[in-house]
């Protein structure tokens, strides 16, 4: 099994250079393998004898581009290359390659976009430090008008390399090459939109110096969290496998708990059980087989229930209502310590009180599943968890705050745990933006709690099978269909 991809942000790569350059290898030769990897990229792209066109910074990025500019060149080539700023306000490793560059230097203002058969986009990587304008504004806007392919040398231009904000205008590439590791830029919306294919290049800096550096941010690919999930043995029994309880809405409003409670049972909880109001007892009766029932009636009920020892996950927000009630739920889960998924409704329940959730889930392991605008109702009195323009750091906030594994969904879903390992999710796909989505995904997530992997591994888990089933059904996907989809996609995990 292959170790799990580490994403690193420009500071962490900056520290990462650094130590590359302190183990011995000349900083201008870290550039010079980053340009030969971007005109070996490029090559891919454009049959020897085409026309390149080098559009460079004043920084290392456009460093990269003018090692890039004579290497093509050297390789047959017809290369131009322009300049944001003078040539002579150079400076460091990118003002000693630009001397081997023996073509003339023309001004970002002439480049001839149209006559290109590849645009290497070098203007800014990681030091991107304001908004675009002016000169480079105008840059990116030929750029992209030009209609000609792109290639982004680190990242595309005008994007944040830490949060994949745009920041005033960004080139929309066609292909990224990147050096040592992605960046959050490259998985975060709309950065990952704007970069195109990503090809990671190694420039010789070692996994050891890497992980050093970063190691606490993570693509969400299966080797996360692959070695914990159960593979039952034969002589495996339902309940060494965990027992769900999925809390049900009101007679009208059963189909989230039903819909949670079914993932729960597909991803290998070996028991669940809906808690229902009694009023809806008939309704949610008649559509039960393999999952049990039982009433409950408020957060009196839910204690009762939860006397018995062997309900070790449970599910609390689809469709509960939101009112205090909820919350009550929400404190009596909190109280008996069992795993715990909160979505919805139980979230929505705390809107403006996040304070009473302060530490609340220090104490068992507890995931929160919020979307970008329960996310906001719950912390709208917390500028320091909302204000952060990173997802990334938004979602570790709120964990720090609660106790709770977040999970900040979107195209770009974030998992990130109190303990400040974070992960982002690039498998889903604009199908699963269907009526209830989210409590499959809760119920995926809490059958895994049940079968004892911990939180953050069980909402990584969780997204990525979650999408993944999503995916392979494609257009016309309904909630019913993801839990049937979901034996497929463990079943090719496990092989
Ligand atoms: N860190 C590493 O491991 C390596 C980094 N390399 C390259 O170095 C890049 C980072 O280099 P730098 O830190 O020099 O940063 P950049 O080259 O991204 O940009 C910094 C330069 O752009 C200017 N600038 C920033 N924002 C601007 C704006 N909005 N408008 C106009 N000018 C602006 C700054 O004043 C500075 O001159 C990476 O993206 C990568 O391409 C490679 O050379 C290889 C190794
Ligand atoms: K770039």
């Amino acid at each position: 099994m292959t170790a799990p991809e580490l994403i690193l942000t420009p500071t962490e790569m900056k520290k990462a250079d650094l130590e590359a350059v302190a183990s011995g290898i000349p900083g201008v030769e870290l550039m010079r393998r980053a340009g030969r990897a971007v005109a070996d990229s490029a090559e891919k792209i454009v049959s020897r004898g085409g026309t390149i066109l080098v559009v460079a910074g004043p920084g290392q990025n456009g460093g990269d581009g003018f090692v890039a500019a004579t290497v093509l060149a050297e390789r047959g080539y017809r290369v131009s290359l322009s300049l944001l700023g003078e040539p002579d306000r150079l400076t460091g490793d990118s003002a000693l390659v630009a001397r081997d560059w023996k073509g003339q230097v023309q001004r970002v203002e002439d480049a001839a976009f149209h006559e290109a058969d590849l645009v290497i986009d070098a203007l800014f990587g990681t030091g991107l430090s304001r908004d675009l304008d002016g000169a480079a504004r105008h840059a990116v806007d030929r750029m992209n008008g030009s209609g000609r392919p792109i290639l982004a040398v680190d990242l595309p231009s005008g994007i944040d390399g830490e949060t994949g904000t745009v920041r005033g205008i960004a080139v929309k590439a066609g292909r990224t090459i990147t050096f040592a590791a992605r960046k959050p830029c490259h998985l975060l919306m709309p950065g990952r939109a704007f970069s195109g294919s990503i090809e990671v290049a190694d420039i010789g800096i070692g996994r050891e110096i890497l992980s050093a550096m970063g190691g606490r941010l993570f693509g969400n690919d299966p080797a996360l969290w692959l070695p914990t999930l159960p593979k039952p043995g034969l002589s495996s029994h339902k309940y060494e496998r965990g027992h769900t309880l999925v809390a049900s809405g009101g007679a009208t409003r059963t189909g989230a708990a039903r819909l949670a409670a079914r993932a729960a049972l597909r991803i290998g909880s070996g028991l669940v059980t809906v808690a229902s109001p009694p009023e809806a007892i008939g309704v949610t009766a008649a559509h039960l087989t393999a999952i049990m029932l039982k009433g409950c009636d408020g957060p009196e009920g839910l204690h009762a229930i939860l006397q018995d020892p062997r309900l070790n996950a449970l599910v609390l927000g689809p469709a509960l209502g939101v009112h205090a009630n909820t919350r009550a739920m929400v404190a009596v889960a909190v109280h008996a310590r069992r795993s715990l998924v909160l979505d919805a409704d139980a979230l929505t329940s705390f809107e403006g009180l996040a304070s009473e959730l302060h530490g609340a889930f220090r104490h068992a392991p507890t995931v929160l599943t919020p979307h970008d605008g329960e996310f906001n109702r719950m912390f709208k009195d917390h500028p320091d968890i909302l204000d952060p323009e990173s997802k990334i750091e938004r979602a570790r906030r709120a964990a720090t705050y609660t106790g709770a594994v977040v999970l900040l969904k979107g195209a770009d879903t974030v998992v990130a745990s109190p303990d400040g390992r974070a992960a982002i999710n690039e498998n889903g796909t604009p199908y699963l933006a269907t009526a209830g989505s989210g409590d499959t995904l809760c119920g995926l997530i809490a059958g895994l709690m049940a079968q004892n992997l911990p939180a953050f591994e069980a909402a990584c888990a969780g997204a990525w099978i979650h999408a993944e089933a999503g995916a392979r059904f494609g257009p016309g996907l309904i909630s019913e269909d993801l839990a049937e989809l979901v034996p497929g996609v463990l079943r090719d995990l496990l092989r």
